[in-house]
């Protein structure tokens, strides 16, 4: 339901914020990988912080993954209200949403490694040595 008003009307922004953090809270508690990836973040952010590696792509790299999750939920759901029979186009919907969550992973996983795996070798080395 869309009401008027300016977006720049502070009660309006706070009302749509709430919307949206109900969104994510809906997700976090009924979707188990979207709980592990946002725990991956933290702890991705965490390293990073920890070792003085760059935080912006980290961040960036975790926002990529959750935001593509969310969007793949809210896809998943509309599927459902839509189709909710079994139909070629439901699946391919829903594939191709679950596809694009696992590229951004991957692609997450190759931004950790590339700034995280040189800072943690060398502490680890620090360490051993
Ligand atoms: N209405 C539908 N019609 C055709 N195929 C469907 C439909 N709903 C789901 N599928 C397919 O069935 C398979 C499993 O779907 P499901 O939604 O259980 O996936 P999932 O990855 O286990 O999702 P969830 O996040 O709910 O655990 C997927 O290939 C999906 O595309």
């Amino acid at each position: 339901m869309r009401s008027g008003g300016s977006a720049l009307n502070p009660r309006r922004w706070w009302r749509s914020a709430g919307f949206a953090w109900a969104g994510i809270r809906h997700v976090y508690r009924s979707q188990a990988n979207f709980r592990i990836e946002v725990w991956a973040g933290v702890l991705a952010l965490g390293a990073a912080w920890g070792l003085r590696a760059p935080i912006a792509p980290v961040a960036l790299a975790c926002a990529l993954v959750l935001s593509l999750e969310l969007i793949n939920s809210a896809l998943e759901a509309v599927v459902d209200l839509s189709s909710p029979e079994l139909h070629p186009l439901a699946k391919i919907a829903k594939d191709a949403a679950a596809g694009a969550v696992l590229l951004a992973a991957i692609g997450a996983l190759v931004v950790g490694a590339a700034v995280l795996g040189p800072p943690l070798w060398r502490w680890w080395r620090l360490g051993a040595g």
